[in-house]
């Protein structure tokens, strides 16, 4: 059952809401130690297949493995293996950063003697020790999201997912994101799923990008080999984009992102 080629492989897999195909026979494979994103429009299928591959949501067809493991048959020992920062907020804005992250290590159920210390150390990691005991809902979206990629971090899962990791936040924020998932990469060997929509964020972060449009993975290469693969000299992946979908990405901003850091900014309080 285990087989350790890739981290992930996805074959065929389908999500059909009623007569609605939200993922149309989706292939493609991770290996271990990369960070892959999946880049696509919103509606383009992106939170549909990463719930699929974190057991949050059956398919209605195909296949796929997580760390070795079906995700169907085995989707208890996929859920041991994975860390997943969703798109929605998932830390509570009434605790510290350091009470969440305590919450989460004994959801996971972390030894008791070494939650402190990987409490502190994921801190660390994520540069906030010096916000760990002020209350979350005075924390910068930015340090929001690093502090529910802290919360992702603590069982030392193989594979992380995350859901748009860096909507809703400025420049600055988006960059210490970027960064500490590369330390991430670098130093725990983690792979790093991701789904954007930001073409900067791809292009900066992922070793291998995967255009989703309308259900479909529509391209997958490294950046440079696809922006190589246009011959116009200086092809950004948004000239990519456009030309395997015809539609250009909005580059952030959008209504959609002000609502969510809007969302965001209330349910905290
Ligand atoms: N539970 C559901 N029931 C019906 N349709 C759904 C459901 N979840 C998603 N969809 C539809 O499936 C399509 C893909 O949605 P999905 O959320 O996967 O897109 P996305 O690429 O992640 O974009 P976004 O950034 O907006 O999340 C959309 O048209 C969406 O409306």
């Amino acid at each position: 059952m285990q087989h350790r080629q890739s981290m992930i492989e996805v074959v065929d897999l389908v999500k059909q809401f009623g007569d609605y195909t939200a993922v149309d026979a989706v292939s493609f494979q991770v290996a271990e130690g990369e960070v892959f994103g999946l880049l696509g429009p919103n509606g383009a299928g992106k939170s549909t297949t990463i719930k699929m591959l974190t057991t949050l949501l059956p398919p209605t067809g195909g296949q796929a493995t997580v760390v070795g493991y079906d995700i169907l048959r085995h989707a208890n020992a996929v859920r041991r293996h994975i860390g997943y920062v969703p798109q929605a907020l998932s830390a509570d804005g009434s605790l510290t950063g350091r009470e969440n992250l305590l919450v989460f290590a004994s959801l996971y159920d972390l030894p008791r003697a070494t939650r402190k210390a990987k409490a502190q150390e994921v801190l660390t990691f994520m540069g906030l020790t010096d916000v760990a005991d002020r209350l979350v809902r005075t924390y910068s979206g930015g340090m929001i999201r690093r502090l529910e990629i802290a919360q992702a971090m603590l069982h030392n899962p193989q594979v992380l997912f995350l859901d748009e990791p860096t909507v809703g936040l400025d420049p600055v924020a988006r960059k210490a994101v970027w960064e500490h998932l590369e330390q991430i990469r670098t130093q725990t060997g983690m792979t790093i799923f991701l789904t954007t929509h930001y073409m900067e964020e791809a292009d900066n972060l992922c070793d291998h990008v995967a255009i989703m449009h309308q259900g479909k993975i529509v391209a997958l290469d490294t950046p440079n080999a696809l922006k190589a693969q246009l011959k116009t000299p200086n092809a950004t992946l948004d000239d990519v984009f456009a030309h395997y979908t015809g539609n250009t990405l909005e580059s952030g901003g959008s209504y959609r992102d002000t609502a969510r850091t809007r969302r965001t900014a209330r349910r905290l309080g």
